[in-house]
């Protein structure tokens, strides 16, 4: 039995920060960084059955051409995604009468829903970038035991040694049959979705190599991770893909981040329109969404 100080269930049956009853989440669910992305996406939902929020976690569940479909937002940071990871998580696989780990555990399916920096000159502001591979540059996967392949492994060796950090970055992909899907573009498709590999930094600023005012601890950073390790490239930096994708892994459930280009990081340019980059993304995505 998981005590009430560990998973706290608050008087209404709803879990601690999100605030949702287990009935109230559908199996499919988008995460958005910002909050007012919810109603941007559930405009175009056929009903909706649930609006709940608490802190910076917006929740609208609805039916989008016969899908039930969440939508949650959790502000910036793999810390946030920590919390809604975990509390999807207990939604649908802790018993919230008994406190006890269900028999049967549901894999959820998250898409995440995003905006992104390019790394590399010829991906352009108004790209839209399925991440195939995430790379952690925080500190999140210090707390838990997530394995790593050898490459994986190897990988994360290189990008400690070239940017000098006092610690290993993590490596997760996402689930292939959703990159499969979310990235399959027909002759017919107006908008299509490139594959990447994505930095998740524990910030805006130094963590992604911008300075303002304060100078950044590591010198060229971007010329430290944006090279080739053998095959692998980054392509794009944010802040939250890796937890999910680490998150995904350790609790079973499928993840894909899905991100509009709104930055190049090369050429200094940024998009001078981002809601409607993140608006071309949300119809890509829901109508993918819907032939899941
Ligand atoms: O647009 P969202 O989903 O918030 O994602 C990106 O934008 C925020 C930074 O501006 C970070 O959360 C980053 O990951
Ligand atoms: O450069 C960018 C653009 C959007 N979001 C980020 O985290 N970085």
């Amino acid at each position: 039995m998981i005590p009430s100080s560990e998973l706290v269930i608050n008087p209404d049956n709803s879990i601690y920060h999100l605030n949702l009853q287990p009935h109230q989440l559908a199996d499919t669910i988008i995460t958005v960084g910002d909050p007012e992305r919810v109603p941007s996406i559930s405009q175009f939902f056929d009903s909706i059955e649930v609006k709940i929020h608490k802190r910076e976690f917006i929740t609208h569940t609805g039916m989008y051409k016969g899908k039930r479909i969440s939508v949650i937002s959790t502000g910036m940071g793999t810390d946030n995604v920590e919390v809604l990871m975990t509390e999807l998580d207990a939604l649908v696989n802790v018993d919230f009468k008994t406190r006890k780990i269900k028999e049967k555990l549901t894999s959820l399916t998250i898409i995440r829903v995003g905006t992104s920096g390019s790394l590399q000159e010829d991906i352009k502001v108004g790209s839209l970038l399925a991440s195939q591979n995430a790379v952690g540059m925080d500190t999140l996967m210090q707390f838990y035991r997530l394995e790593q392949s050898q490459k994986e492994q190897e990988i994360s060796q290189q990008i400690k040694e070239n940017t000098q950090v006092d610690f290993n970055p993590y490596i997760v992909s996402a689930d292939e049959n959703l990159v499969n899907h979310f990235t399959k573009n027909d002759a017919s498709d107006s908008l299509k979705m490139i594959k990447g590999n994505t930095l998740t930094c524990p910030g805006f600023y130094a963590p992604q190599g911008r300075e303002v005012r304060l100078k950044p601890k590591i010198d060229n950073y971007l010329d430290k991770i944006r090279n080739k390790i053998d095959d692998f490239q980054l392509t794009n930096m944010e802040m939250e893909t890796a937890g999910y994708y680490a998150m995904g892994r350790l609790l079973g459930h499928k993840m894909i981040s899905l991100n509009a280009i709104l930055a190049n990081r090369i050429t200094h340019q940024f998009s001078e329109n981002p809601q409607e980059e993140v608006n071309r993304l949300i119809h890509y995505t829901l109508e993918k969404i819907s032939s899941l």
